[in-house]
């Protein structure tokens, strides 16, 4: 038991660290956040929102993230308004007994997305179909679609305007990754609207 554990714990940690060190030195990730950032940024300023969408572990971070805006991240600064799609169970039971799983967000997006708002959409596969259909209603709405998926992109990949590419095949690896990403994109907004004199 002991041995077996000492060796997964090694394996597990040395995928992980693997992964991190190889996306802190991938200059189309550095890029890609640059340009997410950027998209952010500007929604906010101009009075928009960030919607966050995912299933499973990628709802935790949906949530996650929607919290780091609204409360704070490294500092004390006014809210930033961002709302997770995955939180209110009246919304998404009514929605997925009514029209079916598939549209648990999309409907949500329908009826609390703005032009020139953000979703965050969040999906390991690229393929799971509330978030795909999520992702063609804020296209419809023109909202800007920032997506977060592995190395296959899955459908994914072809629809949103800026796509985080995890290089990992292994679903928890990729989740790793979104969870690296998506603080760092918290704390590149909160320092690009709320800059630090110090
Ligand atoms: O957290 C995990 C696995 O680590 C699971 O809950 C996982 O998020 C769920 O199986 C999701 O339904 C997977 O969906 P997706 O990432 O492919 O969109
Ligand atoms: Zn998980």
């Amino acid at each position: 038991m002991a041995n077996n554990v000492k060796a997964m714990f090694e394996a597990e940690f040395d995928k992980s660290i693997k992964l991190l060190t190889a996306m802190s030195r991938d200059a189309h990730l550095h890029e890609l956040m640059a340009k997410a950032v950027y998209q952010s940024v500007t929604a906010l300023r101009s009075g928009r929102k960030l919607l966050f969408a995912g299933n499973g572990g990628s709802a935790a971070d949906a949530q996650h993230w929607a919290g780091e805006l609204v409360s704070r991240f490294y500092y004390d600064r006014p809210g930033l308004p961002a709302i997770a799609l995955t939180t209110d169970t009246s919304i998404i039971t009514a929605v997925g007994n009514d029209y079916g799983y598939d549209y648990v967000f999309a409907r949500q997006v329908e009826a609390l997305g703005q032009a020139g708002d953000v979703l965050v959409a969040i999906s390991t596969s690229g393929n799971s179909r509330n978030v795909v259909s999520a992702i063609e209603a804020a296209r419809a709405k023109e909202m800007i679609v920032i997506g977060f998926t592995g190395q296959s992109g899955g459908k994914m990949a072809e629809l949103c305007d800026t796509c985080f590419r995890v290089p990992s095949a292994e679903t928890p690896r990729i989740q790793e990754g979104h969870e690296a990403l998506g603080h760092l994109l918290c704390a590149l907004i909160e320092a690009e609207i709320f800059p630090r004199g110090d």
